[in-house]
């Protein structure tokens, strides 16, 4: 059987990547959350003109939580799919993997009130 070529690998890839991400937003309430401050934030955005720099870290921003928060179910779903016993070691893991969210989630609000603040007051 011929190979496939590297461009229509690439493209299936593509399609199974966007089939994840819409996946992750059907089915994942703290995605969904996140996908609505994303939305609220981008208004924010074009409400208070903010200059190409401040979308620039905003964008960044918005994306590594949303894809971190993916790896993160992810590594979840890893967890409960190999070991869904209790086990201190499958805690540990899930943990330092909320743990990676909260740290960029703390990142992200900074960024914000960095654009924002000066904004309001
Ligand atoms: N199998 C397990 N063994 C040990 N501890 C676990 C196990 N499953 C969950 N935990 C502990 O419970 C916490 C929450 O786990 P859970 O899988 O419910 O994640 P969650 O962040 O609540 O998930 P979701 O994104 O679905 O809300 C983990 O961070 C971990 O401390």
């Amino acid at each position: 059987m011929p190979k496939e070529s590297f461009l229509k690998n690439r493209i299936k890839s593509v399609g199974f990547a966007w089939r994840g991400a819409l996946l992750l937003i059907r089915t994942e309430p703290s995605i969904k959350i996140q996908v609505v401050l994303a939305l609220v934030m981008t208004a924010a955005g074009f409400y208070f003109e903010i200059s190409t720099l401040e979308w620039i870290a905003q964008v960044l921003a918005i994306a590594l939580v949303i894809g971190i928060e993916g790896a993160n179910t992810a590594i979840e779903k890893i967890c409960d799919f190999i070991h869904p016993e209790f086990d201190r070691r499958i805690g540990f893991i899930k943990d330092v993997s909320a743990g990676a969210v909260m740290l960029v989630s703390i990142g992200a609000i900074i960024v914000g009130l960095i654009i924002y603040l000066p904004k309001l007051f």
